[in-house]
């Protein structure tokens, strides 16, 4: 086999592995996509943030809640925290980039909304800050993070661990699930 031919085989074996692992998240995909139906339905909103690859996915779901996923219903409230240069250069800048999370949810978050931080690794300080800040707005904080876990396991109410060690492959995983869930969600508003 060629080294490129290789390469890619690696790549589709991981993918593939890991996509076939998430049959066993079922139950935790079913429970919070009830939680973010009974959210929007309460008025509620739903925040979403990550760095690099898992920011641009933050966008990809925020829009699929505003917009629309596949078909017409009314507008949802989603929000990414990755957008506004201003808000994320200032709070970088003045309170440090750890607090760029943070400081959006102590504005923006209220009771009862669905927080969703996205780290890979699980550890990075801005995200932790941010699902720590959701809870303690009484927002409910939901890690999205590689199989380990990290600190964002240990501090959010829900955790999904993407079922890969390898930071792309649970990157893969995140938005395959988000996409469900805003399909799930879509339908439940879809008249
Ligand atoms: O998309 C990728 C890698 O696939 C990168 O941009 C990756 O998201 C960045 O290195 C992030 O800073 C990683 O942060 P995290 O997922 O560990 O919180
Ligand atoms: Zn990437």
């Amino acid at each position: 086999m060629s080294n490129a031919a290789s390469l890619i085989e690696t790549h589709l074996t991981e993918h593939h592995a890991a996509v076939q692992r998430l049959s066993g998240f079922v139950p935790f995909i079913e429970d919070l996509a009830g939680r973010m139906v009974e959210c929007l339905k309460a008025g509620g909103k739903v925040l979403f943030f990550g760095n690099g690859g898992s920011a641009a996915d933050a966008q990809h779901l925020a829009a699929e809640l505003v917009v629309r996923y596949r078909v017409n219903r009314r507008a949802l409230a989603g929000i990414a925290l990755t957008t506004d240069t201003s808000i994320l250069t200032a709070g970088g800048n003045d309170f440090g980039f750890d607090s760029i999370y943070a400081r959006q949810v102590e504005a923006l978050g209220c009771k009862g909304d669905v927080v969703i931080g996205i780290s890979t690794s699980g550890n990075s300080a801005n995200v932790v800050n941010g699902l720590v800040e959701a809870k303690k707005q009484g927002c409910l904080a939901v890690a999205f993070t590689a199989e380990g876990g990290g600190r964002c396991a240990e501090v959010a109410d829900l955790c999904f661990r993407a079922p890969s060690p390898v930071t792309a492959r649970a990157q893969e995983c995140h938005l395959l699930v988000g996409h469900i869930l805003c399909d799930w969600v879509e339908k439940a508003f879809a008249s």
